[in-house]
């Protein structure tokens, strides 16, 4: 057994290190020297003055982080390894510095020795240019990574007052809190991924990354790809490189599944699987990577349809549909427009002279009239058009009116006489787009508030031009 080292003997060993140091100073432009237990024992004066310490201030005895947080001292004394060449931060200074154990006769490690070069270095130069600009680049793809991966959006984004936006809202506040997979249903342009942004940022996993993917948007044979990566090798040529899917890039995050009724049955096995174990195979792996992912899904189709005609699979439906949000869509929220034109038209580019878009009550009228199958997206281009053709800052029931899209169904041309079929046609278009509201947007509840079956309700969708 080796007995530990008496005080005097420390002291010994690192006075001899003191001695010998000073002669070297020449060659280093400070340096510091720390016992067994890393308090400061010796500092010389250049390096007192490049950290910026008050003359009267005395660090000796205090522990090494105290005043050099990024120290790697104690990692040194506590391995008894040297670590001959590093680069290390103060403030936004870096150091190139050299660390070294201070050992007695029997080898024990009584203390160590940091070493700083910096301005004389000419010959580290080169290499600290290159590190600095290295950083800088690290740091602004970092920050840009973590401004994109954020959410965009949050709750209050969500624009409108009406008492179904009212219990949405709450509805998704609460979904948030419960970390299980959640669906979210709505018509094309209600908001769908805005409110996939705000669930997540309402939710536990806010600090965590929010990742989007379009299903639709991606052809299928790149889809398993996109989704859960690729092993290193997995294919020839120039992408050998192993690259991460969006599970891994959502880990710990929320992953946002837009269009999930598009998504092939091959894939749908495999997300299941990912969903239920938290596991999955990067494409050309045969080893499993382990991600912690909350999946957020969206569409606008029937997914009950798509399960019974067997093109969604049943289990991976049930799977996401236990925190189901149905989004309604703006046709039934009419009172929700004239907030909605607020918002949306704040963010309406204007003229440099211009202090902000103005729309009358008359605007708001007509605009409520129109029965908004594109729902908040088609408000956001009616306004943005009528802006492009407004005269001034103000958009009046005319210039709304001459952006707003001819359908069949709106109303009819002034002085044209109706003949009854049309009258017939307008009702029963009517009656379908109110069946639909009410039963937010679900088909097969819709059909049968009108008593009719599925399939004659979507003959009927389709007569009608309408987007269900
Ligand atoms: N309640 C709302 N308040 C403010 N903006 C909204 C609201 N709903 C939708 N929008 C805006 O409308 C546009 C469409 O919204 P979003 O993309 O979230 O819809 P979606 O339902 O996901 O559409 P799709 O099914 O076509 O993907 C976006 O510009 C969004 O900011």
């Amino acid at each position: 057994m080796t007995t530990p080292p008496s005080p005097a003997d420390t002291d010994h060993t690192i006075e001899h290190a003191v001695d010998a140091f000073s002669q070297l100073r020449d060659y280093f432009e400070g340096a510091i020297v720390v016992d067994s237990q890393t308090r400061i024992t010796w500092i010389d004066t250049r390096y007192r003055q490049l950290l910026k310490l008050d003359p009267a201030f005395d660090p000796l005895g205090l522990h090494v982080e105290e005043i050099i947080p990024h120290s790697l001292l104690r990692r040194v004394v506590e391995t008894g390894q040297p670590i001959l060449l590093d680069i290390m931060n103060f403030d936004d200074r870096q150091f190139v510095v050299c660390r070294i154990p201070l050992k007695d006769d029997d080898g024990t490690v009584q203390g160590a020795v940091g070493f700083v070069f910096y301005d004389n270095v000419n010959y580290l130069a080169p290499i600290l240019e290159k590190f600095e600009h290295l950083q800088r680049q690290l740091s602004r793809a970092q920050a840009a990574l973590t401004r994109e991966r954020k959410t965009k959006y949050s709750l209050s984004s969500f624009v409108g007052f009406s008492d179904t936006v009212k219990e949405l809202k709450s509805v998704v506040r609460r979904f948030a809190l419960r970390d299980g997979a959640a669906l979210i249903l709505g018509e094309t342009g209600t908001g769908k991924e805005l409110l996939a942004h705000a669930m997540h940022q309402q939710s536990d996993r806010a600090d965590g990354p929010f990742v989007a993917v379009n299903v639709a948007a991606i052809p299928e044979s790149l889809l398993e790809a996109e989704f859960f990566g690729v092993a290193p090798g997995a294919f020839t040529g120039a992408d050998r490189k192993a690259r991460p899917g969006k599970f891994e890039l959502a880990h710990s995050g929320t992953l946002f599944l837009d269009e999930i009724g598009d998504m092939p049955a091959a894939l749908q096995a495999k997300l299941l699987r990912a969903l239920q174990e938290g596991e999955f195979e990067p494409l050309g792996s045969n080893t499993v990577k382990k991600v912690d992912v909350r999946i957020i899904a969206a569409t606008s189709q029937d997914l009950e349809d798509r399960v019974a005609d067997k093109s969604f699979r049943a289990d991976l439906y049930y799977r996401i549909a236990v925190l189901t949000v149905h989004v309604p869509p703006l046709r039934a929220r009419l009172d929700d427009i004239a907030p909605l034109c607020d918002a949306l038209l704040e963010q309406t580019p204007r003229g440099a002279k211009q202090h902000g878009w103005i729309i009358t009550p008359d605007a708001v009228e007509a605009l409520q009239g129109h029965d908004w199958p594109g729902n908040v997206r088609e408000l956001r281009n009616v306004l943005e058009r009528a802006a492009a053709l407004a005269t001034s800052e103000t958009l009046d029931g005319t210039v709304v009116r001459r952006a707003m899209p001819r359908r069949v169904g709106t109303s009819p041309p002034p002085h044209a006489q109706p003949d009854l079929a049309a009258t017939k046609a307008g009702a029963e278009r009517q009656a379908i787009v109110d069946a639909l509201a009410a039963s937010n947007g679900q088909k097969t509840a819709a059909a049968a508030s009108l008593g009719i079956s599925r399939s004659q309700f979507y003959e009927k969708l389709r007569r009608h031009s309408i987007d269900g």
